[in-house]
């Protein structure tokens, strides 16, 4: 018999019309469709729509995780879809086991007709039992595709195909009658585990827009162990942003800079004050290809790990996640 662990957190997949009041709440945990063969052990150490979760909660569910990789074949965590990513990637940052985790949700409660939790929930409990996941880190699965932690996006706010993400999923499961089909495109690939035992550090985002002279940032700036810039296009800003940059990485603290387009890297091209170019010269860092919330747990997580400006720029510098 395989052994399966199913940590429930929240989110629509647990979420019915709300009986108190308005709208639809977390409720109940969905119970996995029957799987022959297989021991479910549900688990459920918070019930919340995620975006009440916190980094607080993301890092208890990786202790969690560690605890019960050693005595299953793999654990599934359902989880709201609006910051599942979040989660995901930070678990991608943190787990070291090789025991394969796979997140999933729903967009549709179980009072609705096109409720997509069973489906999901079996899927992710499928290719979370296939030996082909282990070693892939944390993955989530949503109308069939499976997603690494890193790309993956929400990229729809009521669409059942809610998910994607630059380049795309990196597997497929589909079904024929009981049996499941699986399909990986890419092969595991070994990462870093950075696990830091608590996370003292403040990071926050700020948003790029036209016309920005940097309001906001002098607050942001005097809160924050490091900042993360949702920049434009290649990761270029207003030219008022360069000297609050540079005043910013001279005094020894990251500026990681992100872009708000949905998809490809930050790279300096650009050499007209606020470019990509001249802000790396000032001391930013380019988030490679991940989104500005991704970028901001990753620089969390090395910032509560006492990691400098120098070793934090190496990091993402050299794609090290
Ligand atoms: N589909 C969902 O799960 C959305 C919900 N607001 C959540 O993230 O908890």
């Amino acid at each position: 018999m395989k052994r399966l662990a199913v940590i429930h957190t929240g989110g629509t997949i647990a979420s019915r019309p709300n009986p108190d009041g308005p709208g639809v709440t977390p409720q109940a945990a969905p119970s996995v469709p029957g799987l022959p063969g297989v021991i479910v052990h549900d688990y459920q150490p918070f019930n919340l729509p995620s975006p009440h979760v916190t980094p607080a909660h993301m890092l208890a569910l990786a202790h969690l995780i560690e605890q019960l990789a050693p005595g299953h074949d793999g654990i599934v965590v359902t989880h709201g879809t609006d910051t599942l990513e979040e989660t995901a990637f930070f678990l991608h940052l943190t787990l070291a086991t090789q025991t394969p985790v796979v997140l999933t949700g729903s967009m549709r409660h179980a009072e609705e007709a096109s409720w997509d939790g069973p489906g999901n929930l079996l899927d992710a409990a499928q290719v979370a039992l296939h030996p082909q996941s282990r070693g892939r880190g944390p993955l989530a699965v949503f109308g069939g595709d499976i997603y690494d932690a890193r790309t993956v996006t929400k990229v729809h706010t009521t669409a059942v195909d809610a998910f994607g993400g630059y380049p795309g999923p990196i597997g497929r499961i589909d079904r024929v009658g009981d049996s499941a089909h699986l399909r990986y495109f890419a092969m595991p690939e070994a990462r870093p585990v950075y696990a830091p035992p608590a996370l003292p550090a403040h990071v926050e985002i700020l948003y790029a827009y036209a016309g920005w002279q940097g309001e906001g940032y002098a607050e942001a700036d005097a809160r924050s162990d490091g900042l993360v810039i949702a920049a434009l296009g290649t990761g270029n800003l207003p030219a008022e942003l360069l000297p609050l940059i540079a005043r910013t990485t001279t005094s020894g603290k990251p500026v990681v800079i992100a872009t708000r387009t949905h998809a490809g890297p930050v790279i300096p091209i650009y050499g007209y004050p606020g470019g990509g170019a001249t802000l790396v010269e000032a001391g930013a860092i380019p988030a490679s290809f991940l989104n500005a919330h991704k970028a901001r747990l990753l620089l969390l997580v090395l910032l509560s790990l006492g990691r400098d400006l120098g070793e934090i720029r190496q990091v993402f510098e050299a794609g090290a996640f």
